[in-house]
């Protein structure tokens, strides 16, 4: 697990954008599919890409996914896509058919396998499950990823590439990428800001898988944190660097 921190939460997203760009950069002739997390912490990041880094990014060879959506209409504020349509994708020269939207206003349980055929058909599979090239994520308080919660665990080992999930504080229903397509990923990275989120970053630098956003990090191959000061307070940059 590599560990990448900063004074800042804005700092930590413009370095993880230039991170992201140089990924794609390096590869001049290869398009890449990027599966997005939603919440408030990538917001900024859209915000900043948008705004600072549109010139310099390679645009028509990023494909855009999504790790997880809830199950609401793009209008509602709590769509992951509406956020990101808002504040990226609707505003930067990223071609139309270059990204794939989790359809929260429809039957749930028929999109999350119309998602995952989808992405079956557009993202290079090996031994079963997609390869993207990289799986953004957050982590909650409580210590979920994706849109899977602590005592949804049984999603971390799903057969399934997306499955319905739900948000245990209210209810709602989610749709969110299981365990095997994340940890098969060519790189997870999260990126995690803010003092509220410090338990949980040191939870997945220790061992023991006591949530899903510790179960990642521990069982994923190439995991990088994009972390600030307060969400890295309580770990030792040196000893988790591997
Ligand atoms: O509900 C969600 O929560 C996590 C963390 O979000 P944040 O608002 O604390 O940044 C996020 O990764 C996930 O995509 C989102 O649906």
């Amino acid at each position: 697990m590599k560990p990448f921190i900063y004074p800042s939460s804005m700092e930590t997203a413009r370095a993880l954008i230039l991170h992201l760009i140089k990924i794609m950069i390096d590869e001049p002739g290869k398009t890449f599919n990027f599966a997005f997390s939603g919440g408030s912490t990538p917001a900024l990041m859209f915000d900043l890409w948008a705004n600072e880094y549109s010139d310099i990014t390679p645009w028509t060879r990023m494909r855009v996914y999504f790790v997880d959506e809830r199950c609401v209409p793009p209008e509602n504020s709590d769509s992951n896509y509406g956020m990101m349509r808002s504040l990226l994708v609707g505003v930067v020269p990223i071609p139309y058919e270059n990204v794939f939207r989790i359809k929260g206003e429809e039957r749930p349980e028929k999109e999350a396998v119309r998602y995952s055929r989808m992405v079956e058909n557009n993202v290079a599979m090996k031994d079963g499950w997609p390869v993207f090239d990289v799986v953004l994520l957050g982590a909650g308080g409580d210590g979920h990823t994706s849109s899977i919660f602590p005592g949804q665990e049984s999603l971390l080992s799903s057969d399934k590439i997306y499955e319905v999930s739900y948000n245990p504080n209210n209810g709602q229903k989610r749709i969110a990428m299981t365990g095997c397509p994340i940890i098969n990923a060519q790189r997870v990275i999260f990126l995690i800001t803010g003092k509220s989120k410090a338990d949980v970053v040191e939870e997945m630098c220790t061992s023991g898988d006591t949530g899903p956003a510790a179960y990642i990090a521990h069982h994923a191959e190439n995991v990088e944190l994009f972390l600030d000061d307060y969400a890295a307070s309580k770990i030792d940059e040196e000893e988790i660097s591997d």
